[in-house]
């Protein structure tokens, strides 16, 4: 099912589904301002072609590099801290990718994350495999005091990162976890919310800009920035059969950052990646020509399409 309304249908379509949404969460209205934001960041991205570099994995990095070009943006990828901070400086935001490490990147990255600190660059951090491995987990603790603009990653890694960043869920007196209403754990990406919120407050609070978001990546995407949290249905669960949906997913939410704020460059990133998926969806034959399909639809996608697309506000 393609999740992008047409504009006409809104107040139907939201009446003949409000019944599946829980009391405390609701759609987001096509004249909310958030959506214009994401279209406006749809629309720069096309006609600025913003770069952001990126450090990322050896599995996945020629994926990563189509995906920020069929989005919209420009790419470029380094290994070498010098190489790194020359071209932060021309870059609109970077990415940093710990999927395959090498042992002389265990201080190296440490060092990365403070030039941007220091230089108040804005970046996203995919923190694949967070918790796997002595080496990740020193690199990762090394961004503690020096975190990203965004974080975007899978449920078990937004856990796994709270844990190393010690990051707990707050309690009430009787140490019970406050819980907002309207949360409850039916799927992987809903045991992590109260954590993604409780990380993108901790940056925001620990970064160099505090500004901040984090994307939780899953059946249905969520979205927070510590204040609202949003909830994206729809997509394809052949992305989960391709290689690096997730990294060119970061890699291109660093295109957005490059021209938006993080709220924004992560729902647009998110809400642009569900609708291509969709699309490459209806023709695709298998993993394969779905990839293919995919970097054709996000080539194709409309800024309009993805800023209309169905929305869920948590509250
Ligand atoms: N079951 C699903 N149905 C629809 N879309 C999905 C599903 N699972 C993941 N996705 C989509 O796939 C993309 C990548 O998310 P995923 O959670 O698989 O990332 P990941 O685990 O970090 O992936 P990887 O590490 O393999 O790159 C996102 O756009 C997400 O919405
Ligand atoms: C398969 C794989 N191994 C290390 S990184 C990576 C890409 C998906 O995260
Ligand atoms: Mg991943």
């Amino acid at each position: 099912m393609n999740e992008s309304l047409p504009t006409t249908s809104l107040s139907s379509s939201l009446s003949t589904q409000s019944a599946s949404l829980s009391e405390s969460s609701q759609y987001l209205s096509l004249d909310d301002p958030i959506r214009e934001r994401i279209r406006t960041a749809c629309e720069e991205v096309r006609q600025k072609t913003p770069l952001a570099q990126s450090f990322t994995n050896f599995v996945t990095i020629n994926l990563v590099a189509n995906a920020q070009l069929a989005a919209g943006g420009s790419a470029a990828m380094s290994f070498l801290p010098d190489d790194i901070e020359d071209i932060d400086a021309i870059s609109g935001a970077s990415y940093i990718n710990v999927g395959t490490l090498l042992p002389s990147y265990k201080d190296d990255l440490g060092i990365i994350a403070k030039t941007f600190f220091e230089r108040k660059s804005l970046w996203v951090l995919d923190p694949v495999a967070a918790g796997l491995g002595s080496t990740r987990t020193h690199i990762l603790k090394t961004f503690a005091d020096y975190p990203p603009t965004i974080v975007r990653a899978n449920a078990s890694e937004i856990i796994a990162l709270c844990g190393i960043w010690g990051i707990s869920l707050k309690t009430d007196s009787e140490g019970k976890v406050n819980r907002p209403a309207g949360v409850e754990s039916i799927d992987d990406v809903d045991s992590a919310t109260l954590y993604a919120i409780e990380l993108a407050r901790y940056l925001r609070e620990h970064n160099a800009t505090h500004t901040a978001a984090v994307a939780v990546s899953g059946e249905r995407d969520l979205i927070t920035d510590g204040d609202c949290t949003y909830r994206l249905p729809g997509g394809n669960a052949m992305m989960t059969k391709i290689t690096g949906a997730g990294c060119s997913l970061g890699g291109v939410t660093a295109t957005y950052l490059a021209v938006s704020d993080p709220l924004t460059a992560a729902l647009a990133a998110s809400l642009h990646y569900n609708r291509a998926s969709e699309q490459a969806g209806e023709v695709a034959k298998g993993p394969g020509s779905f990839q293919t399909e995919f970097l054709d639809a996000l080539w194709q996608m409309q800024p309009a399409t993805i800023a209309t697309s169905r929305i869920i506000e948590m509250r």
